[in-house]
């Protein structure tokens, strides 16, 4: 069993990208601006067309990826810091040699909304840092 985090990558670091995800997705007084408001069917699915691999599942998305248990627990590690920067969350399902991710937008009444697509864009960096296999 690796005993050492594998992935050492964009997850420990704030770049501009989160910043502008965090001023734009987190509720610290920033206006809640358009990142924040639910999205049509039609921008869903033009969302969807640029992260292939990712289902819409009722009003949220979500990807599954084949990897070692453990290996899975370090990923869900990564994952959880980068969504602590930016200030959204994925669910996160974890069994024997499976970790799914979904999400969703909670203060947007469990709607899809541009946070969302950015924190998959982020799933998927550091999941491939990780060597998960997508099973899509
Ligand atoms: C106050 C806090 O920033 C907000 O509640 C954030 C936290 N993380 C979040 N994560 C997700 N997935 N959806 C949200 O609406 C959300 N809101």
């Amino acid at each position: 069993m690796r005993l050492l985090p594998r992935y050492a990558g964009p997850a420990t670091t704030v770049t501009l990208s989160d910043l502008w995800l965090r001023s734009t997705c987190d509720d610290t007084g920033v206006n809640v601006d358009m990142a924040r408001a639910p999205l049509t069917d039609d921008r869903i699915a033009e969302f969807l067309a640029e992260l292939p691999g990712w289902q819409r599942v009722d009003d949220a998305i979500e990807r599954t990826y084949k990897q070692a248990y453990h290996e899975t627990l370090h990923l869900a590690m990564y994952v959880g810091a980068k969504a602590r920067e930016i200030g959204h969350h994925p669910d996160i399902h974890i069994t024997w040699q499976r970790i799914r991710f979904s999400v969703t937008t909670h203060d947007a009444g469990n709607r899809l909304t541009e946070c969302d697509f950015e924190l998959a864009r982020w799933i998927d960096s550091i999941a491939e840092g990780h060597g998960a296999t997508p099973l899509d």
